[in-house]
């Protein structure tokens, strides 16, 4: 199976922010230096009822399998997806808008304790849906222009572990996290401008994974306009 030509750092749980030159003091190597993503990683976060209920209440939800245009060509993106949001926050995705669906209750639920634990308010979460290794997301940030600016951006995982690899767009300096079942990924003010991240194809794993980023849109950005 071809990996992607990386070597595995910050595999364990981290929680971290950009390190400035001034953070870097004599004695340390010049690997001090590697730019450190603006993130936080709490494994195991979600407790096992709420993992068992959210993934029921997710085997009822309608995922679509969008057909995006790149190039002029079409194609399905590899996974499925769906988009729930309070009203107002539609969400414009390559060339297709995206209308919020109402929130399920243990969704809801999720959202509510982010804002308890975390202090981090959301609008709306995209959840896609990974039936299997072949299923993927492409290097990319989440930099649309209806997301508020410098928001968090909470990544929820059930089901199988999949990696999350990150890019750093000036130095091309790559991390990996293995996310796995009831995991969760913050991603902070800086990350969407600095970064990129991607879900790598992994022929092996032949279970699905469902992920949920939680996002806080600018209400009624894509209306009246
Ligand atoms: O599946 C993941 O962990 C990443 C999802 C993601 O990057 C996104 O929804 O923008
Ligand atoms: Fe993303």
């Amino acid at each position: 199976m071809k990996q992607l030509g990386f070597e595995l750092v910050n595999s364990q749980p981290v929680s971290c922010t950009t390190q400035g030159a001034d953070d870097i003091g004599e004695n340390q190597t010049a690997e001090a230096s590697l730019p450190v993503a603006p993130i936080t990683y709490l494994a195991n976060f979600l407790p096992l009822p709420l993992q068992t209920s959210l993934l029921q209440e997710a085997n009822s939800y309608q995922f679509e399998k969008p057909i995006v245009t790149i190039f002029g060509k079409q194609h399905p993106i590899p996974r499925s997806q769906i988009w729930f949001g309070d009203s107002g926050c539609e969400y414009q995705y390559s060339s297709l808008m995206i209308k919020p669906q109402p929130w399920p209750p243990v969704l809801l639920k999720v959202r509510q304790i982010l804002e308890s634990q975390f202090n981090i308010m959301t609008n709306g979460v995209l959840v896609n849906r990974y039936e299997n290794g072949q299923d993927c997301m492409g290097w990319h940030s989440d930099n649309e222009p209806e997301i508020a600016a410098n928001s968090d951006i909470v990544s929820l995982t059930l089901g199988a572990s999949r990696t999350f690899v990150m890019r750093h767009m000036q130095t091309r300096h790559k991390h990996a996290i293995e996310l796995s079942c009831g995991d969760l990924l913050i991603m902070h003010a800086g990350m969407q401008d600095e970064w990129q991240h991607a879900i790598p194809k992994r022929l092996k794993v032949n279970e699905p994974r469902i992920n949920f980023t939680f996002r806080q849109m600018i209400v009624g950005f894509h209306q009246g306009g």
